[in-house]
This record gives C-alpha cells, structure tokens and sequence, in this order.
C-alpha cells in the first residue's frame, strides 16, 4: 500500500469554518519545539537585542560594558550616543527634533537606515533603563498597571475631548467640562492621568492645553479609531482571555475567545460576525487597519518593490499568468501589482459585502483595471479560481488557529496545478530576542490580540511550515525572505504532488529511500524539490 492517498490529496476539500470547528478543535502543534532560526535573508531593523548582559551597539564607538562601567550607565550612554546621531541628522537636514509640544510633527520623517536603526536602538535601551530604574520588583508592582493608562485614553478617546478645543487654544477645565456631557469629575481626573502619557498639559492650574498627541488624536480620525478598536474591543475582550482560557484549554475556537466571554457571543458567533451587524464597530475596525498598515514597516511597496527585496513576478507576467489574492478586500496589492506587471491577469477574492464595496473602476489607471477582476469568495470553501499561477493571502492566516489555517490551504488543493505557487504575507516571528526589542514586543502584542480576539496567532517558519506539511505532502515549502525595513515577511510553498506521487511509487516498488529526489520530498517534506524548482 502506497503511504500516500493519491485520492485524497487530489481531491475536493472544502468545509465550513464550523465544520473545521467541530472536527479540529484542538491546537495541533504550537508546542512543538522549534529548531533555532536560521539566518534569514533579510531582517528589517538589524538592531541587536539590550536585555543581554554584555551588550554592544554597531556603532563606531561602540558602547561597551567594562568591570567599572555598570550596565545601567553603559545603556545610558548608549541612549545618548544614539540620539546625539539623530540629532546631527535632524540639524543636517533641517529638521525639528522630536518634541511634544503642540505644534511639532507627529511623526518622525522617513529616516535612513542607521538613524532609524538609532531610533530603534533609543527606544529599547530606554526601556530597559527604565525597567532597570524601577527594579524588578517595581517593574512589575507598576507595569501591571499599565492598563489604566489605556482605560483614561479609552474614555478620552470615546468623547471625543481632544476635538472639544482648538489646537492653539487653552481652555479652563470648567469650559471643557461644559462641552462634554461626561462628568466634571471624571473628566478632571482622567485627562490628568493622561496628561502623565504626554496627553494634555495644563500650563498653569485648571487651565487646559494641547500637546502634540492630544492634537494629532483630535485631528487623525484612523488613529482615533485605532485606538477605539484597541481600547473598546481588543481591551475588554483581553480582559477575558483567562477566563476564556480556563474554560476552553485548547484555544482554538473562533467562537471560544477572550472577546467572545466580553461581549456574550460564547458558542454564538465569531468576532467577524458580531462586527458584519454593527456597521459603526465594523467601520472603526477598517480604520483601525487602515491606521496600522499605512504605517512604518507595513507598506504593499515592499512586497510589490523587487529592488527592495518584494516580491519577484516577472515569470508570471512573462506568460500573462494569474494571480489570486485571497480575502484580498478592495484588491489594493492587486492594484499596485498590476500598476508594475502589464500582463498578470488578477482575481481579488473576498465576502460579498466587501467586493461589492470596492470601488468601481478599482482605479485610475484602466490598463491595469481591465485585468483585475472581483469575485465574491468564502475562502472555507473550496478554491474557485483554478490553474492560477500564484495564491496570495495577505493579514489572513495570522487570523486562524492551526486547524482553520490548514483548512484554508488544503482548500486550495482542487484548484491547483503543478508548480502553484501559495504565498502567505504575514508576521513571521523570530526566535526571541532575534528581532530589535521594539519590534519583538509589537509583534508578540500583535500575537496577543490575535489570541485575544480570534484564538489565533503569529507564527515561525517553523511553524508555517508545518501548516503545509499538514494540509497535504504535494506542497513544498520554501522557505521565508523578509523585505529590509518590512515587519512583514514572504512566506511561500509551491504545489508538487508529481514529487508525492513519484515518491509514492517508488515506495510501492521498494526503491530505497536515498534514491532521488522523490524520496527525500516524501520523507522531509521536500526541501529537494524546491532546489530543483
Ligand atoms: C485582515 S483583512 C486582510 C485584507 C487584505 N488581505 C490586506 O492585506 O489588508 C481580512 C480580509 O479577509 C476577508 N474575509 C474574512 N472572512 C472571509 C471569508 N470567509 N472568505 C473570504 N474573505 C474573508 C475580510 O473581509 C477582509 O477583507
């Protein structure tokens, strides 16, 4: 009997995602131990981690930790050499130092590597410093609290008290009070503890007055909604992630999670649902995207920009091939890949509601226009779009525990020809203390709230490997690049079931196992056959 059920891996394989739920749900393998991290191509900033005791910046005078220099002042020193580069880059360029004040610029400027790397490297030796300050008992005596200084900018936020104001304006705390129906009280003393985040200042007592934050939240309706969706969704239902835990181990229900407990959906609906009814929450959630993937580190540019390490299509446009993205929204990457490749024919898939909100034409340039096309998708069912050249998902897997993710890819299988590509654009975590310390905590954070919301998660190589591996031996896996300067890495596998089938019959007559390439990909999952790709 061949090892391999021919039928079954060329065969149909859509279900829904309650289906998946019933039959798969358990996490299958997030404990398995990964091995340690290659070397990846391309990391994005190549800052070094600052927890380790003997510490040393890239710097030309690198700030090291002697027997008479404590490591509490070689981190001060560091954080001072660094901004000093910021600083000469700042004055070279003509332009302001970072200042709350409230005319300064929200943002810093589009930074070159090395003084953004500086930036990196202030921001996470600060934070250490400031650990190290507070001691290991008054680190976490105080950080447990943190959620207090969310819950005052929750409300802020919620009342809109930045809008209340101009920006070059004062205002005495009664005025502002009159303006809000929130009560005077409370208003005095949230916007005070705000104020110890930099939101806010009072000048002179009971006087009221802008900083840089407080303007930018009043004038940046996607940061509002950021902090909207962080604060009135991802935070309550965070507030019940234990309990959800404690009730349903397994953490793998779209219907089991930290938000479902917040907002009585337990066994009712997914997060997704609960938002498809309340067009108002659904909306602020879009913004919220819109807020977080506009910004530094997450551009469509370094995926579609092959110079900068994106994405390489040219053979697929050399043959006028196809390209699907899935769960793909208003087909924005689409859009810029078409602007790039004159031939690719794209197909955008994504829920009704979405492709029938898209606008229309998609856009501006109707060369690139006429070869995109929309179709209404549940990507739970089985793949209509068949013989593409490359399966695309984008911010998608990140949203589905183990058993969905391997259900949306062995949904691809009846579609697929040989030599399909699959390709997943997503965090990919790095062991610890691989990535620069700033980085690390925003994609564990990320991870959380995927926990959070959805009983989701980021992932290893490792472990998107074993998701493909998992959902059917015809794919190989080949590997992950991540663009320098994106948070976001290419993961990608390429669909072979010859090499199944090759190494299956080589079983069937007794060929050993060392004999050729078929054998390997049948035993380890194939890292021959991408060679030979
Ligand atoms: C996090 S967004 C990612 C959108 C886009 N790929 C991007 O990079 O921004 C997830 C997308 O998946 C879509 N989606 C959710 N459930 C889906 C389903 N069952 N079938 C198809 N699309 C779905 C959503 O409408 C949304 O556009």
């Amino acid at each position: 009997m061949s090892k391999f059920k021919l039928a079954s891996l060329l065969s149909r394989s859509s279900s829904s995602a309650t289906d998946v739920e019933k039959k798969l749900n358990r996490r299958s393998f997030s404990f398995s131990p990964s091995k340690p991290k290659k070397e990846v191509e391309t990391v994005s900033i190549d800052t070094k981690p600052t927890m380790a005791a003997t510490e040393t910046t890239e710097t030309e005078a690198p700030v090291t930790e002697t027997s008479s220099t404590s490591h509490m002042v070689a981190l001060a020193r560091k954080i001072s050499q660094e901004t000093e580069k910021i600083e000469a880059y700042m004055k070279e360029n003509k332009l302001p130092m970072p200042s709350f004040d409230v005319d300064a610029p929200a943002d810093f400027p589009k930074l070159p590597e090395e003084i953004l790397r500086s930036r990196y490297e202030v921001m996470s030796a600060t934070k250490e410093l400031g650990l190290l300050a507070q001691g290991p008992r008054g680190s976490i005596r105080w950080g447990v609290q943190q959620f207090l200084d969310v819950m005052a900018l929750q409300v802020i936020n919620h009342y809109g008290i930045a809008k209340l104001f101009p920006a070059d304006a004062t205002i005495t705390l009664s005025e502002l009070q009159a303006k809000t129906s929130l009560d005077p009280i409370n208003l005095a003393r949230l916007i005070r503890l705000a104020m110890t985040n930099g939101i806010f200042r009072e000048p002179s007592p009971n006087m009221i007055a802008h900083t840089a934050a407080s303007r930018v939240l009043a004038e940046d309706g996607d940061l509002e909604a950021w902090v909207g969706f962080n604060s009135e969704d991802i935070f309550p239902a965070s507030a019940h992630v234990l309990q959800a835990l404690k009730t349903y181990p397994e953490a793998t229900s779209l219907t089991r999670t930290g938000f479902c407990f917040a907002f009585d959906t337990v066994d009712k609906e997914p997060m997704f649902a609960t938002f498809g009814k309340d067009p108002i929450r659904a909306r602020r959630m879009g913004r919220a995207m819109m807020s977080l993937t506009g910004g530094e580190g997450y551009e469509v540019s370094y995926f579609v920009n092959v110079e900068g390490g994106g994405y390489d299509l040219s053979s697929v446009d050399a043959t006028g091939g196809t390209f699907v993205d899935i769960g793909g929204s208003h087909g924005f990457v689409c859009v810029d890949l078409a602007k790039r490749y004159k031939n690719i024919k794209f197909v955008v898939q994504d829920l009704p509601k979405t492709v029938d909100s898209a606008p229309k034409p998609i856009c501006d340039d109707p060369q690139a226009a006429e070869r995109i096309s929309l179709i209404a998708h549940d990507f739970f069912a089985e793949q209509p779009t068949k013989d593409a050249d490359v399966y695309y998902f984008r911010w998608i897997m990140h949203n589905y525990s183990t058993p969905y993710a391997i259900q949306l890819l062995k949904n691809l299988v009846p579609a697929l020809k040989p030599g399909a590509r699959i390709v997943i654009n997503d965090h990919c975590l790095l062991e610890p203390g691989q990535e620069n310390a700033f980085d690390e905590s925003l994609m564990r954070r990320m991870d959380a709230v995927m926990l959070t919301l959805l009983n989701a998660q980021e992932r290893t190589e490792a472990e998107f490997k074993e998701l493909f591996k998992a959902a059917s031996d015809g794919f190989v896996f080949k590997g992950v690049r991540r663009p320098k300067g994106c948070r976001m890495s290419i993961i990608e596998a390429v669909w072979r079931p010859d090499l199944v089938i090759a190494a299956a019959e080589a079983k069937e007559e007794e060929v050993p196992k060392t004999n050729g390439v078929a054998a390997e990909a049948a035993t380890n999952g194939t890292t021959a056959a991408s060679k030979d790709d």
